[in-house]
């Protein structure tokens, strides 16, 4: 569809209720693939959606499913369950349910929706579904466990269906269970497939579940537009990378929300730790933490609470949905299956909200790694940058990615170089090189330790299990850690000595700025206190465009 010609979402013949929703959500147009889509899904036919991460996917199928169940609803009163939302994960179950929650904000009595992806007692459950929701949300296994349990029939009413995250259904080892699942629904119904890549397993997929389908390969960058979204790398090795990150955060260089990625669920609490002591608040996400644990930390992070997410997209060792589905269907064999994806980091998918930074601490181990981490921000219509920090050894993975974005962006050179006077911060070095340090591999594993024994305190299951043996309980409450890192509160300060003399208040002049370092405004400057001069001046950039601490000596130079 050609720029000029833009649909808009009032043209698209939707509801009243739904298009107040929608500006109620502040989104000006729909994106290409909801523009593409929504009028094909509203017409009925099946479709392969392919686009990239962060374009919109979720609206471009929940929008047409919940137009299609207020059409259904002005010709029949019959209330049943009309579609069924399939993802491989509770989290994005629950993404699911919030986008359809907010769609559905002036119609909400009209169209109900459920999500029975977690792990919750299935007798309350089946009392849920015997409400007959409009729509069903849930993982493959759970949905299965509910229809062989008798407890829900789709045999009859479903219209529409739609696999959400198709390229990870069967790597999440749900193949069979989506067949088996099939056989429980009409012989009629519209079908749906989303998917951020075409893959083989979606081929697959398509094959089993759609019919004629029209396949929307959307001929664009997996990635946002350089216009959209910014990368760039440094060279740095473990303790530089650590005393850079101090330095940017410390200066409010780097602002707004801010994902750091790690190699390993041990540096995720590493780095949380690290940062805690110069009052850095971060929460952590990684698979180690159960489902329910990782819902909240992305909730709190999405709702403002914490301003830095530290996320490490080492492989998941559990199953998507909290073991449930190997208990039911005891098959080792999809176990070792979902062990070898590459591709199921906990924050594959997820919708982080309004994230300006993505840091990649340590360099992701492949390709589709980085664009999964880069997908994080510039969601929507956003802008974002993704900050690389690269060692020697991880140089040839960095170099794999660059000459990966030159040809996706036709030969545009998208991977810039951030260059960074270490010299100039040379007290943050110093700083940051004891604290890194104090965190020890001991205080790593207790803080893991205590997040488990948090688990267990809070574990709703575990409430009759401690009544009845209140010593566990108390053993449990007293088993505080024993080697936690010492947190020294004059680290939160940043004292005069530490800035970069061109930041100082009896610093040097400035000399003179890089050609491409915005102007500087040298009169105003003078004026400020030093905090808030620095502050004023990092807001005055973009941080990872135009970082010049000593504009000479420290401005970002296109590789
Ligand atoms: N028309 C729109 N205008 C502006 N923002 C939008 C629009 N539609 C969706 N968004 C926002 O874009 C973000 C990404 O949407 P969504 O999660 O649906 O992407 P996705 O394509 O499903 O990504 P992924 O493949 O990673 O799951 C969300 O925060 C959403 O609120």
């Amino acid at each position: 569809m050609s720029e000029d010609k833009k649909v808009m979402f009032h043209e698209m013949e939707l509801d009243d209720r739904l298009l107040k929703a929608i500006s109620q959500l502040g989104w000006p147009h729909p994106t290409l693939i909801q523009e593409t889509a929504i009028p094909l899904l509203l017409e009925g036919k099946d479709v392969l959606m392919r686009a990239r991460t962060g374009s919109g996917k979720t609206a471009a199928f929940t929008i047409p499913v919940i137009q299609k169940i207020l059409n259904l609803k002005n010709t029949s009163a019959h209330q049943c369950i009309r579609a069924l939302i399939l993802s491989p994960s509770k989290e994005l179950c629950g993404q699911i349910t919030s986008v359809v929650g907010h769609l559905t904000l002036k119609c909400a009595r009209e169209v109900r929706c459920i999500d029975i992806s977690s792990n919750g007692d299935m007798q309350i459950q089946k009392s849920l579904l015997a409400d007959k929701p409009d729509i069903v949300v849930s993982t493959p296994s759970r949905v299965l466990a509910h229809l062989k349990a008798n407890n829900v029939r789709l045999k009859e009413d479903i219209a529409m269906l739609v696999v959400d995250e198709a390229d990870l259904v069967f790597s999440f080892g749900y193949e069979n269970e989506i067949k088996e699942l099939l056989e429980h629904l009409p012989k009629i119904y519209q079908a749906v497939l989303a998917s951020a890549t075409l893959s083989d397993d979606v081929l697959s997929l398509k094959k089993i579940v759609l019919r004629n389908p029209v396949t929307l390969k959307l001929e664009e960058p997996e990635l946002a537009p350089s216009t959209q979204l910014q990368h760039y790398h440094l060279f740095a090795e473990e303790d530089d990378k650590a005393a850079i990150l101090y330095a940017l955060l410390k200066l409010n260089l780097i602002r707004g929300k801010t994902i750091i990625f790690v190699r390993t669920v041990d540096r995720c609490y590493k780095l949380k730790l690290y940062l805690e002591q110069f009052k850095i608040g971060s929460c952590v996400l990684n698979s180690e933490l159960p489902a329910a644990v990782r819902c909240m930390s992305v909730e709190q992070f999405n709702r403002g609470r914490y301003q830095i997410i530290v996320a490490s997209d080492e492989k998941a060792l559990e199953e998507p949905d909290g073991g449930m589905m190997l208990e039911e269907t005891g098959k080792k064999k999809q176990k070792s299956k979902r062990r070898k994806d590459k591709e199921s980091g906990v924050s594959r998918g997820i919708d982080f909200q309004h994230v300006s930074n993505v840091i990649n601490f340590d360099f992701p181990l492949d390709v589709t790694a980085y664009v999964h981490r880069a997908g994080r921000t510039a969601r929507g219509t956003s802008q974002g940058s993704v900050l690389s920090f690269v060692s020697i050894r991880e140089k040839p993975l960095m170099n794999a990615v660059k000459e990966h974005l030159t040809k996706c962006f036709n030969g545009q050179k998208v991977l810039q170089k951030y260059s960074f006077a270490l010299d100039e911060v040379e007290g943050f070095r110093y700083r940051s090189r004891d604290a890194w340090r104090a965190v020890t591999r001991v205080a790593v594993r207790e803080a893991r330790l205590s997040e488990i024994r948090r688990e267990l305190l809070n574990c709703k299951r575990l409430q009759g299990y401690f009544e009845e043996n209140p010593t566990d309980l108390a053993a449990l409450k007293r088993d505080k850690a024993l080697h936690t890192v010492r947190l020294q509160p004059q680290l939160a300060h940043v004292p005069e000595y530490l800035l970069p003399a061109a930041l100082r208040t009896d610093g040097p002049e400035p000399e003179p700025a890089a050609p491409d370092a915005p102007p500087a405004k040298k009169k105003k400057q003078q004026n400020f206190g030093s905090v808030k001069r620095h502050k004023y001046q990092a807001r005055q950039r973009d941080p990872l465009k135009s970082f010049a601490v000593k504009a000479a000596s420290a401005s970002p130079s296109k590789t």
